[in-house]
């Protein structure tokens, strides 16, 4: 990743560069990027570290649609399609606001989840990846995406034994479904010229930061 930081002598800085981290609940994701992020700082980088949902208002909404502290009209479950579009709305904010004006100051950012976590989420539940990538072209893609892959029993197992919350979408017939989405989604990307980087994400953590760290230096 290029070095970040002030041009010099009014040469404007270099740009910094967008990594963003993928995989299943419990892959690892933020764990890795707030790793990545501290081994950019401790190599001497400008690094921001953030997450989709963002912690933006539209961010906001959408975990609290996900923790189900906010239902649909009338109780009902959230509306899937409606949901999609409130994570294309988060995304296009959170990159306009918060991530182009710290690439734009040659600051890396690192961010756990972006959009390809829509096309394997939002395809998994809606069945319609072409409309998910739409809704989501405003947005633009990342230099390189790094998808940690664990196997959904893995990932489970490991979120049980955090006994962190249960999301809507966390559950394991569905995380099921979401992992072969990721596999189309992918391939989708690559197809369209961008970086997707694959990761086994269930070597110990240190490995795997290590393999993280050996994909980025080479961008
Ligand atoms: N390589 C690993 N080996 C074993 N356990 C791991 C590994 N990476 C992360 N974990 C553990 O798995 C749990 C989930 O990790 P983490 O929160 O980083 O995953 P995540 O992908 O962000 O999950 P979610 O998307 O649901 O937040 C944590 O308890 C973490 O310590
Ligand atoms: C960005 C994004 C996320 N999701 C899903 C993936 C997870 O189940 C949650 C986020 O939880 P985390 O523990 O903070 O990773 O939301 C999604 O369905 N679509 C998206 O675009």
């Amino acid at each position: 990743m290029s070095a970040a930081g002030g041009g010099g002598r009014g040469r404007p800085a270099a740009r910094g560069r967008f990594v963003v981290l993928e995989g299943l609940d419990g892959a690892g994701t933020t764990t890795q990027a707030r790793l990545l992020g501290e081994r950019l700082r401790a190599d001497g980088r400008t690094a921001h570290v953030t997450a989709e949902p963002s912690g933006g208002p539209v961010g906001a909404l959408v975990r609290q649609v996900l923790t189900r502290r906010v239902t649909g009209v009338a109780g009902a479950d959230f509306d899937p399609h409606a949901l999609a579009l409130l994570f294309a709305a988060d995304r296009r904010d959170h990159r306009a606001v918060e991530i182009d004006p710290k690439l734009a100051a040659g600051i890396d950012v690192v961010s756990d989840r972006y959009t390809l976590s829509s096309l394997a989420y939002q395809g998994a539940a809606l069945g319609e990846m072409e409309w998910v990538r739409q809704v989501n072209g405003a947005a633009g893609p990342p230099d390189a995406t790094l998808f940690l892959r664990v196997r959904p029993e893995v990932a489970l197992r490991r979120r049980r034994a955090a006994s962190l919350d249960r999301e809507i979408y966390e559950v394991g017939a569905f995380q099921r479904k979401v992992a072969a989405e990721y596999d189309r989604a992918i391939a989708l990307l690559r197809q369209a010229g961008e970086s997707v980087i694959e990761i086994d994400g269930e070597r110990p953590v240190e490995a795997v930061a290590a393999a993280v760290w050996a994909a980025v230096s080479t961008l």
